[in-house]
């Protein structure tokens, strides 16, 4: 509960126990004087002993019954007047209590009003119980007590039934209160609207507009107590002079408020001009960076409209870039085909072009041996199966004896080939192209489209591979094969114009008596011009395991390159060192050397392998099968380096003993007519060393050229070589 407060915002009503009227005096009270705070007012006339001792009993004591009597009433009056103030806390007043103990209650209103200068006094004025004029003589007695005491100025408000009877205002300056008070009746109906009508007359709208609602209130209040007293000086003339001096004090509190209000008001109107500038200045800022925006954000359409058209852009010129690059891509493929398909168009006319020249500068027909069909016929005996040792895609195979020479003779094939001075114009090229690792091409015959090869007589690689009726071979001599293949092929290649065996594999690696390698087969495709794919091998060999051997870019471009040979090159050197099936044989190398385990792949039937140098060959190998021709390694910087000094290794292992070993003979001991071992062994005018009888009757029968390079002798003389008779005769005596 707040304390009491003494000043002009307080506005007091006189409280008694009755709880409706109360109720309607607060109400009268919060809606003329929202803007003030209430103080509950109660006289509180303590408990009469005589009326204490009627309701006591005799045998109680009296003295403390008495104080309990009394503490009990203030108790039940405080009660009361905290039970009013929590009525009004709702409404957000402030509320007080003021207790004043007296027995009359008109003296202690006076005294309240004296004491606490009140100012502002709401009490009831009971219409029920009195006549207007008798409430208004009550009241003026009321006002006796009152006007004893000093005070500035009290207005009080009397209340019925929640509405206003009659208002009285008591000041210091008055001395008799029957003259000093103006009295007022109002009509309750009309009361709003007289309230109404002061607050219009006093405040002019547009002023009250600047106002709040204190001020408002405080206004309304001052306003409607100068109405009060204009209303009193028309009701009563004769008291007007003491009427007039209590205006004028209230009209100058009014003048002072109002020029303080006007001063007020200036500043404020300045404050507000001052005010208005700076809003006009922030919404030209406004209006700026309104401009600002829509032209930042017409700039930010414009941009996201360019990154769109950019990114459009982008896209398009992605899939020109990705067609373009396809393009080229395709562009580089057609050129390496072409350029291969240059290469061997210049190659085939650097071919007949020489092929012209021999056919003008020599008569190769003197020099190079054309045999008749019928020499072929007889020394076949008629194509007598038994003499047939094999059979190609391209014809058969059979030995035979051509004027004392043992001699191979390939049938080949009459469908696809030219004239007959084209077919012998054709061999006597190839017979040119001679190497001691590749058959020797030693004559034709063009009636039967056949071609007559030296006679290697130690079988094909092929055949050895598959240990038929074989010993396997020798690591040592695969390496000497392995290093004779490569021989063979860098001499074909180095030479002008280059030449592609194009169908190299184990069955076209013949080997001599002493096992060296000579490549067979050279050019047939020349002479047949047949394709790989059309020709008919079925009956022949197994499809699959040709086509092994087969450059993987052959498949694509339909063309050779020197790379197809070292493609084949590579199966065969996979199965020099393997012995393995062509099956898988690529995939289980790359396995092998990727766990490097090469061991468990190696063939150890020839002997225990060089670990390093074998593991190299075996790398180059699988390089040489890769797919693209353009990984595949150099025959001559890198396959020869690595097997040249591999087979070098090989010479430390006695000859005789892989020669006896394999029960071979050494090739020199050979003679290279007859293919056996001398024992009259005579050298030629070519520095090559044959048979005494075979040489001999090489030259009767009209050569005058050596058998062995094809070149004419110097001379006929042979002269015996008599160190290499030793040789063999100590060989023969091992
Ligand atoms: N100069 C020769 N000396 C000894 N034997 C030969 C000679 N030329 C070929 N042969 C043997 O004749 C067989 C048949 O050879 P040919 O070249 O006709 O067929 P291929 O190599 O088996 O298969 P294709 O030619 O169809 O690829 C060969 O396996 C080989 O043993």
């Amino acid at each position: 509960m707040g304390s009491i407060v003494e000043d002009a915002d307080t506005v007091y009503v006189a409280v008694g126990k009755n709880s409706e009227k109360t109720q309607q005096l607060l109400h009268w009270a919060l809606k003329n004087f929202s803007a003030k705070n209430i103080c509950l007012l109660h006289i509180h006339r303590p408990n009469s002993i005589n009326s204490f001792n009627r309701n006591l009993s005799e045998n109680e004591p009296k003295d403390c019954s008495i104080e309990a009597f009394q503490e009990h009433g203030d108790q039940t009056v405080n009660k009361l007047l905290d039970q009013y103030i929590l009525t009004l806390v709702p409404t957000g007043v402030q509320a007080y209590k003021l207790l004043i103990e007296m027995d009359d209650i008109e003296k202690g209103i006076s005294k309240a009003i004296a004491q606490h200068n009140i100012r502002w006094l709401v009490m009831g004025a009971a219409a029920d119980r009195y006549n207007l004029g008798k409430l208004v003589k009550q009241e003026s007695e009321k006002a006796v007590f009152v006007r004893e005491q000093a005070f500035l100025s009290c207005n009080i408000w009397f209340i019925c039934k929640g509405n206003l009877i009659c208002t009285r205002v008591y000041s210091k300056h008055t001395s008799d209160i029957e003259t000093s008070h103006a009295l007022l009746v109002l009509n309750p109906n009309t009361e709003a609207k007289q309230s109404e009508k002061i607050r219009s007359e006093s405040i002019p709208d547009d002023a009250l507009k600047y106002l709040d609602s204190d001020d408002m209130k405080e206004i309304k209040s001052v306003s409607s107590h100068r109405s009060l007293k204009s209303k009193w000086s028309f009701n009563n003339v004769t008291n007007r002079s003491k009427l007039a001096d209590l205006m004028f004090h209230e009209d100058e509190a009014f003048e002072s408020w109002c020029s303080k209000e006007i001063r007020r008001r200036k500043e404020i109107e300045e404050q507000l001009a001052r005010e208005k500038l700076e809003v006009q200045k922030m919404k030209n800022q406004r209006d700026e960076i309104l401009e600002e925006l829509q032209m930042v954000q017409g700039q930010n359409s414009e941009l996201k409209k360019q990154i769109s058209e950019s990114h459009c852009t982008i896209t398009e010129l992605e899939e020109k870039i990705i067609s373009a690059v396809d393009l080229l891509i395709s562009f580089r493929e057609k050129r390496d085909r072409l350029r291969i398909e240059h290469a061997n168009a210049v190659r085939k006319v650097q071919v007949l072009r020489k092929f012209e020249e021999a056919d003008t500068s020599f008569s190769y027909r003197v020099e190079f041996p054309a045999f008749s069909f019928v020499e072929i016929n007889e020394a076949t005996h008629d194509f007598d199966p038994s003499w047939k040792i094999g059979e190609g895609r391209y014809g058969s195979v059979y030995k035979g004896m051509l004027r004392n020479m043992h001699v191979a003779i390939k049938m080949l094939p009459s469908y696809g080939c030219q004239s007959l001075s084209e077919f012998q114009h054709q061999v006597e090229v190839l017979s040119r192209v001679r190497h001691p690792n590749l058959s020797t091409l030693i004559g034709s015959c063009a009636e039967s489209r056949s071609l007559v090869y030296e006679y290697v007589n130690n079988g094909s690689l092929e055949s050895h591979l598959a240990c038929k009726d074989k010993n396997p071979l020798p690591w040592q001599i695969r390496i000497s094969i392995a290093t004779d293949i490569c021989s063979a092929l860098i001499f074909l290649h180095s030479s002008e114009p280059c030449i592609i065996h194009e169908n190299l594999k184990p069955s076209k690696v013949l080997l001599d008596a002493n096992f060296v390698a000579k490549l067979s087969d050279l050019g047939i495709p020349f002479l047949v011009q047949q394709s790989l794919d059309s020709a008919d091998t079925s009956t022949i060999c197994n499809p699959n395991e040709r086509l092994a051997y087969v450059d993987p870019e052959y498949f694509v471009n339909g063309k050779f390159t020197p790379e197809s040979d070292v493609y084949s090159y590579g199966v065969i050197l996979l199965q020099l060192l393997t012995g393995r099936p062509l099956f898988g044989l690529v995939r289980d190398m790359k396995c092998a050397l990727e766990k490097e385990n090469l061991k468990a792949v190696l063939d150890f039937s020839a002997g225990e392998w060089p670990p390093f140098q074998t593991e190299q060959l075996a790398y180059l190998a699988l390089r040489c099968c890769e797919k693209s021709w353009l990984n595949r390694p150099d025959l001559v910087s890198e396959i020869w380096s690595v097997l040249e000094p591999f087979k070098a290794t090989c010479i430390h292992t006695p000859p005789h003993l892989i020669s006896k070993k394999l029960h071979r003979v050494p090739s020199h001991f050979v003679c290279p007519i007859v293919q056996e071992v001398m024992e009259d062994p005579y050298i030629a005018a070519d520095g090559f060393t044959y048979e005494a009888e075979a040489i001999r009757g090489w030259l009767h029968s009209g050569h005058d050229t050596s058998p062995m390079t094809n070149l004419k002798l110097d001379h006929t003389d042979l002269v015996p070589n008599y160190a290499l008779h030793n040789a063999i005769l100590e060989w023969q005596q091992q």
